[in-house]
């Protein structure tokens, strides 16, 4: 098996609590050996052992790729017209949702599979190196299935959200639609799923209430499917407590959160994911990330990237918003998109960089994971194979 050494990382990212360094474990000077995409050593550069092959990122820092726990990237059409219109005050309910569905359902699976690709291309670009894709653009049986069967293509960590909204042709029979989800749909899906999610929110006629997504997520653990939850996004609701409840392993959006959904997460495992791009996108109020991680809770950061409320992939645009407008520190921050995100999906291999984790790398055209914040809208990160190749160069990186 091949071993590559990489050098010249001036600061390496491992949110490695051994490190005792900080939230980040960072290791300065730092060197690494890679093997069939495993970290297999990690420490000072002058200290590093021989490898077959020798990369150098001249003075770059090194961070786990990012971790993109919540997308919905299979979809199809255009909705910037439903955007520019929000910009004028117009607000968001999901009622859109109906618009991408119709796209999606009149996709091919071909287009459907080169539009994923290309987002996930751009992710990449923008040093996401994992990421998780929901289904819910379909709500019939067959675009739900046929939707997760090509997310399945790109990520094991899939979604099944069949019980994303009501569809047009069902809001006369709201029950009817959640036996189809109950039922039919969730055979159809559960093969190419990990999750279960559903939108929980009150606040709009299209998505579900507190009983009906309890219905769902019921039958989705009856499934061996794997909980999460859009709640608490339009107003305060019913969805953090029942994510608590139900064990979920993450409960995302959190922008509307009383004092006792503080508590609640602080005291669960549940992890709460927050996507502060669809508050910039939806013009809503930032969520409350600092009394989370002050109570203890574990916060997670996503990208959400959507038709809808954040067509944006950007993890470093998430990162700028959570240290600007959440006031996250830029380590929080960074925490939070990578070991963060990662829990949220149950995972010990990826969001870190320790000996035997993954070997997967973003590469910053930057000495420190400050400038994520410190210079929002430029294209400073990358993921980068460096084992298979892969030139930083070519990833925009000077
Ligand atoms: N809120 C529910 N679902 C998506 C938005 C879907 C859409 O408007 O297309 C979200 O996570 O924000
Ligand atoms: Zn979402």
């Amino acid at each position: 098996m091949t071993s590559t050494l990489i050098t010249g990382i001036s600061e390496l990212v491992t949110n490695d609590a051994e490190q005792d360094n900080g939230l980040l474990g960072i290791v300065e000077d730092a060197a690494i050996v890679v093997s069939d995409n495993a970290i297999e050593w990690i420490g000072l550069q002058s200290e590093a052992p021989a490898a077959d092959l020798h990369r150098d990122v001249g003075g770059r820092a090194v961070l786990p790729g990012f971790v993109d726990s919540h997308t919905h990237l299979v979809f199809a059409g255009d909705r910037s017209a439903e955007f520019s219109a929000r910009m004028t005050g117009e607000p968001y309910d999901g009622g859109g949702i109906a618009v991408s569905m119709a796209a999606t359902r009149g996709a091919s699976d071909d287009e459907l599979r080169s539009l994923v690709r290309r987002r996930v291309q751009e992710m990449r670009g923008q040093g996401t190196t994992s990421w998780e894709i929901k289904s819910g653009y379909g709500l019939d049986v067959d675009t739900e299935a046929r939707s997760l069967r090509i997310a399945r293509e790109f990520t094991s960590e899939t979604t099944f959200l069949g019980a994303h909204v009501v569809p047009p042709e069902a809001r006369k029979d709201r029950a009817a639609y959640v036996e189809l989800v109950t039922g039919p749909m969730l055979e159809a899906c559960a093969p190419h799923a990990k999750w279960i999610d559903v939108f929980c929110e009150p606040h709009s006629q299209y998505a579900f209430t507190e009983a009906e997504s309890r219905t769902v997520l019921d039958a989705g653990k009856a499934r061996a499917l794997e909980v999460r939850v859009h709640g608490n996004q339009l107003g305060h609701g019913p969805g953090v407590q029942l994510a608590v409840e139900l064990g979920a392993a993450s409960v995302d959006h959190c922008t509307f959160l009383t004092d006792g959904d503080v508590d609640a997460l602080a005291a669960s495992d549940t992890v709460a994911t927050l996507l502060p791009g669809v508050e910039f996108s939806t013009r809503m109020p930032y969520p409350r990330a600092r009394d989370l991680i002050d109570a203890g809770a574990t916060v997670a950061l996503a990208s959400d990237c959507n038709p809808g409320t954040c067509y944006s992939s950007s993890i470093p645009f998430v990162i700028a918003l959570a240290v600007r407008e959440l006031r996250m520190t830029p380590a929080e921050a960074v925490w939070a998109a990578t070991a963060g995100a990662a829990t949220s999906l149950r995972r010990n291999d990826i969001g870190v960089l320790t000996p035997g984790a993954r070997a997967d790398l973003a590469v910053l055209n930057a000495p420190s994971h400050l400038h994520l914040a410190y210079r929002p809208g430029v294209p400073i990160a990358a993921a980068v194979d460096l084992c298979a190749g892969e030139e930083l160069d070519e990833l925009h990186l000077e």
